[in-house]
């Protein structure tokens, strides 16, 4: 089950089984989830007093008299469905000593049906492992001591193991908020046998000590991660997700009057207590929601389990409590981390990555596609054989050489057209225009703007041919404009000087043709004169000589009789004309 945003972390009482169980004191209510505890005044305190004081505490559960299988199904399953799913998940135990803390989480070797929580969450991720086909799941397990606030690999002793590094053992942050331990091995496990041997191989290492209320006392806090790691066979996703799965079963508290503890088991009882309080001290200010900092770095332990104690983790605390009579004050102290525990907030969330290799690759193949459907496209619009590819270097020195004949003339239009006898005829008018390089064809107009390169080769004097990361070259008419005001100028003096020539000569030719003009007029009025002169002298009977002559004259073709006239009428302009500079 995963607890939704907001939610508290899930607390459950378990009470260790005892013929002496304080009826009187310890009263678990019907709704199985309060208990209720009621405490004598203290009679050493001198006075005597039978008056009971009474606490209520309402959880989330109350596991009394019930199996290891229904613990693990009521505290554990859910949290490890959840780290299957992407969820980091905690599972802790927590009371004072001799409790059952240990027998929860770990359970008794003597009886199968007696295997705590973690080897049954093992054997329900392998299963889970197998059942879930369409992924592929990687499993590793580390395990974490921390014995008199040092920190130890419990699995430091398997075969093969690297060892801690120069920089030992150290509780590291991560980035997001995260933490983890430098200097603890990661081991590799495929299937809940491999996992059974390594969690037996840690539990060996553990240091285990005997006082009076319990012969084997863990003397540590150890933490037993199982690191998950999930990707869909069935999606070509570059997406994955990763969890981690805390299993912590926690040294007990103890009064070191009751039990007895001496020397070093005293010494230890000493660093228990510290860690213990300072876990207080963080799920207190974790549980106030007013306050932003916690204390996590006051000790090893807080440390470690900074990302494991609600926030994005999927919490489940484990009270235990040994309901006899002469425990009532360990109890009430347990019950009382419990009720803060369930203060605090939860928001669990997947923690999904992206796989940079697959991401890669995820973009190329959409690459691929986005340049299929392009060339669809370029197909559909008569546009066949682009290529999008990057320039090679031999693809670039061909067109700097385009554009140099281009500039030199032999290429007489600037949009690639080859202007030599050599080169073929233009495609048909739908025909992309071209240009031929080594391994493919590439249009002039999507490898580069070819009047832009033009363009950028007037600015740099030819030598140094720049690709300007435009789409959008300048329009025709300004690139000339440049080109006139910087390469082009001397060409453009030259032509401007013609040019105020051309126009004087065309002035010039203008005045001349107007002097014929006004010549061929005065021609013809003095020609209809003479006709006039002669119709009328024959009609006065004018000589048989002068007649003759006059129609020599009228035989002649036309053609030949306007020559004549031009040619006497330029004699008689010739004076004035040679006043005009030649043409
Ligand atoms: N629910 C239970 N059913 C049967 N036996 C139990 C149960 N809880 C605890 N015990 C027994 O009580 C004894 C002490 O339990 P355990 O070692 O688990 O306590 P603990 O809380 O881990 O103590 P410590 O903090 O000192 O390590 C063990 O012999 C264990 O088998």
């Amino acid at each position: 089950m995963i607890a939704h945003p907001g939610s508290e972390v899930r607390v459950l009482i378990r009470s260790r089984p005892t013929a002496n169980f304080a009826q009187e004191l310890i009263e678990y209510l019907p709704d199985g989830q309060t208990v209720s505890v009621h405490q004598r005044k203290d009679s050493r305190k001198g006075v005597v007093n039978n008056q009971l004081s009474s606490w209520s505490f309402r959880l989330d559960g109350v596991l009394h008299d019930v199996s290891q299988e229904e613990v693990y199904g009521r505290v554990g399953r859910g949290v490890v469905l959840g780290a299957l799913e992407g969820y980091n998940g905690t599972v802790m135990c927590f009371g004072q000593t001799g409790a059952g803390k240990t027998y929860t989480m770990t359970g008794a070797t003597e009886n199968y049906k007696q295997r705590g929580i973690i080897p049954r969450a093992l054997q329900e991720v392998f299963h889970e492992v197998e059942q879930r086909s369409d992924h592929a799941f990687s499993v590793h397990l580390s395990f974490l001591e921390i014995y008199n606030e040092t920190l130890v690999d419990l699995l430091a002793s398997v075969r093969g193991c690297p060892g801690v590094g120069p920089g030992g053992m150290a509780v590291v942050e991560e980035a997001g908020g995260g933490v983890s331990v430098r200097g603890l091995s990661l081991h590799p496990v495929h299937s809940e046998e491999a996992a059974l041997n390594l969690l037996f191989e840690g539990e060996m290492n553990r240091i285990i000590g005997a006082h009076a209320l319990n012969k084997n006392s863990s003397r540590s806090h150890c933490i037993l991660t199982v690191h998950i790691e999930s990707r869909s066979r069935t999606l070509s996703d570059a997406k994955y997700v990763t969890s981690k799965l805390n299993l912590v079963d926690l040294a007990g508290s103890e009064r070191l009057g009751k039990t007895g503890s001496e020397g070093q088991v005293l010494k230890e009882a000493m660093y228990i207590n510290k860690s213990l309080s300072f876990l207080e001290q963080a799920i207190l200010a974790l549980a106030d929601r007013r306050r932003d900092h916690v204390p996590f770095r006051q000790t090893k332990l807080t440390h470690a389990l900074k990302d494991s104690l609600g926030g994005n983790c999927n919490t489940v605390l484990v009270a235990n409590i040994y309901g006899e009579a002469s425990q009532i004050e360990e109890t009430l102290s347990t019950l009382r981390f419990a009720s803060r525990m369930k203060c605090v907030q939860m928001d669990p969330v997947v923690n999904e990555h992206t796989d940079p290799v697959l991401q890669v690759r995820k973009l190329e193949k959409e690459i691929q596609l986005l340049k299929q459907e392009l060339s669809i496209h370029n197909t559909l619009a008569n546009r066949m054989g682009m290529s999008y590819d990057t320039l090679s270097e031999t693809q670039v020195a061909e067109i700097q050489s385009q554009v140099r004949r281009y500039l030199e003339g032999s290429l007489d239009e600037i949009n690639g057209r080859e202007h030599d006898t050599q080169s073929q005829e233009p495609q048909g008018p739908q025909e992309p225009l071209r240009t031929e390089y080594t391994h493919t064809y590439v249009p002039l107009y999507n490898i580069c703007p070819v009047y832009y390169m033009c363009y950028s080769m007037h600015r740099d004097n030819m030598s140094d041919l720049v690709f300007l990361p435009s789409s959008s070259p300048p329009p025709k008419a300004e690139a000339f404009e440049d080109f006139k005001a910087e390469r082009g100028s001397e060409i453009n003096r030259i032509l401007k000087e013609n040019k105020v020539v051309l126009l004087e000569r065309r002035a010039r030719l203008r005045e001349l043709t107007e002097c014929v003009n006004t010549a061929k007029r005065e021609i013809d009025s003095t020609s209809t004169a003479l006709h006039q002169w002669r119709d009328k002298r024959q009609s006065q009977g004018m000589g048989a000589q002068n007649l003759n002559a006059q129609r020599a004259f009228n035989q002649t073709p036309s053609c030949q009789r306007d020559r004549a006239i031009m040619i006497a009428s330029s004699w008689d302009l010739s004076g004035s004309c040679s006043q005009q500079s030649p043409v």
